[in-house]
């Protein structure tokens, strides 16, 4: 399978969680684009579901293929999120935000009775740590955030870049929700829960890519077909 036959794979298969009326959290990246097709083609056979997007990339998509949308704050607790991955560890400990997205996603996920991850092969991992983290931070003063970030980062074991996130030309990328993403490289994290709340506890960290204890259910593509992963 090709990487974007194992995404539409693992799309596919996300889509025996969707019941008719249900509340759905809706994902941001190219895996949560598959399976916001599978979820179209659903819709479009006559599914009656409410979508909240994580993105106004999502937001837009979804508007354009026909899934009615929300605000969050319309609707009291979302029944299932669906969301891709940058990492998965075995706990089904995640790291989020290449996309730049992990506010609003760790936000959905928050208020979603459950959460199911989709993504191939190539995102499971022993230890998280591999992918760099995204930490979103405000624009005041993102540089001392980011220094502060890069002091609680070396306590706990970085040792790659700790860089503000360009796009090209060399300008920061802006969230949707109008701040910076500083990427923090690892290799590894030894202690995930004391690593999220040491950044949180900085105050121009908005959020960090760490979603722990969030996600119930991997649903991973590769070579050989699909699997789900659970929490041990
Ligand atoms: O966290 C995310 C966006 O903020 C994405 O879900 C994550 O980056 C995975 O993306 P892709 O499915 O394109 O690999």
């Amino acid at each position: 399978m090709s990487p974007e036959e194992m995404k539409a794979a693992a799309g596919k298969a996300a889509m025996a969680h969707v019941r008719e009326g249900m509340r759905l959290g809706i994902g941001t990246g190219s895996t949560a684009e598959a399976f916001i097709a599978h979820l179209a083609e659903a819709v479009g056979d006559g599914l009656d579901i409410t979508g909240v997007p994580t993105s106004e990339r999502t937001a837009r998509l979804c508007v354009e293929m026909g899934i009615r949308l929300e605000s969050l704050d319309d609707v009291d607790e979302l029944d299932l999120t669906v969301d891709g991955a940058d990492e998965i560890d075995p706990n089904l400990n995640l790291i989020k935000g290449a996309g730049g997205a992990l506010l609003r996603e760790k936000i959905v996920a928050h208020a979603s009775k459950r959460m199911i991850v989709i993504a191939d092969d190539s995102k499971v991992v022993d230890r998280l740590g591999r992918f760099p983290l995204p930490i979103e931070v405000n624009a005041f003063g993102v540089e001392t955030t980011r220094r502060a970030v890069e002091a609680v980062a070396r306590d706990h074991g970085a040792t790659g870049d700790i860089a503000i996130r360009t796009a090209r030309k060399g300008e920061s990328i802006v969230t949707d929700g109008g701040h910076l993403i500083v990427d923090a490289s690892f290799g590894h994290i030894s202690d995930p829960q004391a690593l999220a709340c040491a950044l949180n506890a900085i105050p121009g960290v908005v959020e960090n890519g760490l979603f722990l204890s969030m996600a119930s259910l991997a649903i991973v593509a590769g070579e050989t077909g699909v699997r789900e992963l659970t929490v041990p």
